[in-house]
């Protein structure tokens, strides 16, 4: 592994008996990035984070901080911060008890910085967790995972269930205490609007198959997104687009590279959307969306 990847994935199949969730993929993730892994229900997202903690079985090569997730699954457990889907705290115990169990558990937790984290939060030391609202859950579970002298961080999608302001300062907490330019985080999640102004990269599945890994600004500079007059749809049609679809009552059409000049001279160009580019490459034909043109 290069000492720049801390995930470095070649040929990576997930199978469960007969049913393959994840399909031949590769990839890696440097340090101080931000990922997002985008996929519909069921792509693979949470397959896929499964085996990089080593708790899923996987056919080809997968590194993760230069390790067998599988087999040699405690040792980076013990270096690798990691909320998974279905996050649970213990329902009975104080936070004070929890940050004591997080240092007898996990050698690189350290208990002072899970408290300097919880004092952005509105969690007391001595709240039970079971009094706590989901969204305080969530935020204790981020100060605790935070707290482990890691690399690596891992959620998948984290904020699920949380009303807006909660999941703002999730995130908010994440980036500034947590993104220091040499971790990395890889994050699931379908509020694929939310999370744009965040990420460096984004992972696209697509029934398991990774259809788009690129960073936000390699985005800019290869697809592009044609606004253009309704009579000239039929020549932009003509062009191939990935996706015709409409933005505030105007029509758009969105292009894998720079349409032919004669097109792009039909229309106004514009920065292409992560929702616009997700829907293009993942969506099912029998679900078009009604915004499409
Ligand atoms: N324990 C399991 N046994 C059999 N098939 C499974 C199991 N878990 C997941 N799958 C299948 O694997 C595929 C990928 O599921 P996965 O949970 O990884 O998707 P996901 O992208 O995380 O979905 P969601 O956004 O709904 O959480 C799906 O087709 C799912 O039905």
């Amino acid at each position: 592994m290069s000492n720049e990847n801390l995930v470095q994935a070649r040929g990576l199949s997930l199978r469960y008996g007969s049913k393959t969730a994840v399909d031949n993929i590769g990839f890696s993730i440097p340090k101080g990035r931000v990922v997002g892994l985008l996929g519909h229900n069921g792509a693979g997202k949470t397959s896929l984070m499964k085996a990089l903690v080593g708790l899923m079985p996987a056919q080809g090569e997968l590194q993760v901080l230069g390790l067998d997730p599988l087999r040699q699954r405690e040792q980076l457990l013990s270096g690798l911060s990691y909320i998974p889907d279905v996050a649970v705290l213990p329902r009975w115990a104080r936070v004070d008890e929890l940050i004591r169990l997080m240092s007898g558990l996990q050698p690189n937790f350290s208990a002072d910085r899970a408290r300097a984290l919880l004092k952005r939060t509105s969690v007391g030391p001595r709240d039970k967790v079971k009094t706590l609202s989901k969204g305080m859950v969530t935020q204790l579970h981020l100060a605790l995972v935070a707290a482990i002298d890691s690399r690596l961080m891992i959620l998948d999608e984290p904020t699920l269930g949380l009303d807006v302001m909660s999941r703002k300062g999730f995130y908010e907490m994440l980036i500034d205490e947590w993104c220091d330019g040499e971790r990395s985080v890889l994050i699931s999640t379908h509020q694929v609007e939310e999370i744009e102004t965040l990420l460096s990269d984004v992972m696209m599945l697509d029934e398991g198959r990774l259809v788009l890994n690129i960073s936000l600004e390699e985005i800019d500079s290869r697809f592009v997104a044609l606004s253009h007059d309704p009579a000239a749809a039929e020549a932009v049609a003509a062009a191939h687009p990935l996706l015709r679809y409409r933005q505030q009552g105007q029509a758009m059409a969105l292009f894998d590279g720079a349409p032919p000049l004669q097109v792009e001279a039909l229309g106004r160009r514009m920065r292409p959307s992560l929702v616009d580019l997700f829907m293009a490459l993942t969506r099912k034909p029998e679900i078009q969306p009604s915004a499409q043109v």
